[in-house]
């Protein structure tokens, strides 16, 4: 799939993974929707991008993936702008053992609200175009993360979400493929506040540093690019890209049927 001529709506858009998402999906042709909580971050990322491709390239529209509303009215500004909807990344997450009711709502409610939404412009049967849908899932939606049991819960459920989702798009012939993305320790802000978001699992936090010295980080550009790969290749459905440290492998899931 080339993205000349392709629009995407990318979440959480402003800052980390969701940001080099959208540097990405713009340097190959898309233009994209920034929707975000943080307009002004959202704001400085399009003036940056403005430059170097042009104003046309890109909309930020505050949108707060907890919101129905705003999610859908979100959906219409870039449908109505850029004449359509062929990507949706659905990335904004956070990580808030503390706040564990927060975090599933963005983490599970705000993935699946967007999803069902974006559906409506997307369907082949319903008049869209089709196209794909690529969630930030995380390796703790892979395993066991023992330090935040809720974070790691609402990543399976993304999991398992967009697992059956492919298959339910491939057999209804909706036209959408649906994948996700695995990293591991990534290098944004939500790492650097990891420490105090563990709620009442705080004196497990020397767990999770320990974790980061032997699995090593990986930059939000390297999660992009297999962001880019999930988009492009259109063989891909179903599909979970693991990302490591200096390493990347489709997953193989157990056969249940
Ligand atoms: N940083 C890491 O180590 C890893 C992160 N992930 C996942 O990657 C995704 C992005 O995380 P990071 O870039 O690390 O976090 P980040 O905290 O650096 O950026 C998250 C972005 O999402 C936005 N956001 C937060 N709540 C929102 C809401 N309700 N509606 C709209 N936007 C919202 C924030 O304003 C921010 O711009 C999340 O789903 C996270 O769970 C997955 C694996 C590893
Ligand atoms: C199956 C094993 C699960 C291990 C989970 C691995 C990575 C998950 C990363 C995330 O989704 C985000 C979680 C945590 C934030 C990142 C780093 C923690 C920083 C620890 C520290 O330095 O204090």
């Amino acid at each position: 799939m080339a993205l000349n001529g392709k629009t995407a709506v990318v979440t959480g858009a402003a800052l980390g993974i969701g940001r080099a998402i959208t540097e990405i999906l713009v340097q190959n042709g898309a233009k994209v929707a920034l929707l975000d909580v943080n307009e002004a971050e959202a704001k400085a990322l399009k003036k940056a991008l403005d430059k170097q491709y042009g104003q046309e390239k890109t909309i930020v529209i505050k949108c707060d993936v907890e919101s129905e509303e705003q999610i859908k009215a979100a959906l219409q500004k870039t449908a109505d702008t850029f004449g359509g909807i062929d990507i949706v990344c659905n990335n904004a997450g956070i990580l808030n053992e503390g706040e564990w009711e927060k975090t599933v709502s963005i983490n599970v409610l705000g993935v699946i609200k967007v999803t069902y939404l974006a559906l409506k412009h997307m369907n082949k049967l319903t008049g869209g175009r089709g196209g794909v849908m690529v969630n930030t899932a995380s390796m703790a939606g892979l395993g066991p993360f023992l330090t935040c049991p809720v974070y790691s819960a609402t990543k399976h459920a993304v999991v398992g979400f967009t697992r059956s989702m492919a298959l339910a798009s491939a057999v209804s012939d909706y036209g959408i493929r649906f994948n996700a993305v695995c990293p591991g320790f990534v290098e944004t802000d939500l790492k650097v506040k990891f420490p105090f978001k563990l709620g009442q699992f705080s004196h497990l936090s020397d767990v999770g540093k320990e974790m980061v010295e032997q699995m090593g980080t990986i930059q939000p550009s390297v999660v992009a690019e297999c962001v880019l790969e999930l988009v492009t290749d259109e063989t891909k459905n179903g599909d979970h890209l693991l990302v490591k440290h200096n390493e990347k492998s489709y997953v193989t899931f157990p056969e249940v049927l």
